[in-house]
């Protein structure tokens, strides 16, 4: 990574967005420029059809690769299924954009452990993603009885397929606040000692307790956390009026669980890494009595991230925890290829994208971003 300085013009602009220069600046040069390799995206929906067209741009613009969300409806289950929607993806790509999409399979009780083996030994795909059952969106098909996948949970240990949870349990006894941190005792903690070896991602991490889990667990257990969980908390949904456009699973946590995933995304700590989850849905289907869960985020990610690492003076582990510690765990290569991100006057981004399949709102930070990817 490459860091350059330059001072904040005469008027003050650049010094933190404040309009004047900080007292703490007068003697530290500010941070304008920031050039890392270029990032990938360890969680990400694209859906299908119009959506898919409208929203791809939105990530390939700056990430390299992406794991792709395999929670269509029906789901991509087999290596077949998983091989048409890699083409959908690669047909609906602009023409001139540079985006790897990386592959995986939805786990049922159905699936069959030779045809996982075959889809990784011909690099088709690059994890598998096990819903429990009516966790989230489009999560039907996924596991109730976690025997019936047992066979092929040792089959991805053998042969090195990691498996993405989404790490929430159903029980309806629990509270949606608790379902992170009882699935780690209840469900994936006992799947983990049944498998040695199994590599395993916890997804879109919530709370402290998931962060001192993966913590305490050395060998192959990481974790994604997302861009809008290292911002928003609970409050930014409830408070005020109810705010769906904040609304996703798991569901944001208290201010302390935040502030435990921003210490774990800014440490450099190998095992956390940037998986946004933009996950979008249409304006009316989230504007509505009963909205879909998902933060769509892809637009402007890298602008918000920038914002969250300086505040946390952590400017310099940005590039570890979006564009290192994935391909480190995945066993790939980093991108060769750099991005430089710009400090400046706050950014313009739009509040909505156009799909084919309608509006899609755009993740509001609450606080003006001023880092810009350069293009
Ligand atoms: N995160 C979400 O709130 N929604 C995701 C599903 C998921 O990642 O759990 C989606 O597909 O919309
Ligand atoms: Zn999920
Ligand atoms: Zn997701």
């Amino acid at each position: 990574m490459r860091i350059a300085s330059a001072w904040a013009p005469p008027d003050g602009r650049g010094a933190i967005g404040t309009g004047k220069p900080r007292a703490d600046c007068v003697s530290r040069i500010p941070m304008t420029r920031l050039t890392l390799r270029r990032p990938d995206d360890w969680h990400l929906h694209l859906r299908d059809g119009a959506m898919l067209k409208g929203v791809l741009p939105e990530s390939a613009r700056d990430f390299a690769r992406a794991i792709i969300m395999p929670n269509l409806v029906p789901p991509v289950v087999t290596a077949a299924d998983a091989t048409a929607y890699r083409d959908r993806i690669l047909a609906a790509l602009p023409e001139g954009m540079d985006f790897t999409p990386l592959m995986t399979l939805y786990l049922t009780e159905e699936t069959d452990a030779e045809d996982v083996a075959a889809a990784h030994a011909s690099g088709l795909i690059a994890a598998v993603k096990l819903y429990p059952a009516g966790a989230t969106t489009n999560s039907a098909s996924g596991v109730t009885d976690f025997d019936k996948v047992r066979g092929v949970l040792e089959k991805m240990a053998e042969i090195g397929c990691p498996l993405c949870v989404h790490g929430e349990v159903v029980d309806p006894e629990v509270d949606i606040f608790d379902r992170e941190a009882v699935f780690i005792d209840r469900v994936l903690d006992p799947i983990r000692r049944a498998t040695p070896g199994l590599r395993v991602v916890m997804e879109h991490l919530t709370t402290a307790d998931g962060v001192d889990y993966v913590k305490a667990n050395e060998a192959d257990l990481g974790a994604t956390i997302t861009t809008h969980h290292l911002i928003i908390t609970r409050n930014h949904i409830l408070v005020g009026g109810i705010k769906p456009h904040y609304y996703c699973l798991p569901v944001a946590k208290r201010a302390r669980h935040r502030d435990a995933l921003v210490a774990a995304a800014t440490s450099g700590d190998a095992r956390f890494f940037l998986g946004t989850d933009s996950a979008p849905h249409t304006d009316p289907t989230k504007e509505c009595a009963c909205g879909c869960a998902g933060i769509f985020s892809a637009t402007n990610t890298l602008s918000c991230l920038a914002e969250v690492f300086e505040r946390e003076g952590a400017l310099d582990r940005l590039e570890a925890f979006a564009s290192l510690n994935g391909p480190a765990f995945y066993r790939m290569a980093p991108n060769d290829d750099t991005i430089t991100l710009v400090k400046g006057d706050a950014v313009a981004y739009p509040d909505k994208i156009a799909t084919g399949a309608g509006p899609v709102t755009v993740f509001d930070p609450g606080f003006p971003l001023h880092w810009r990817v350069e293009r």
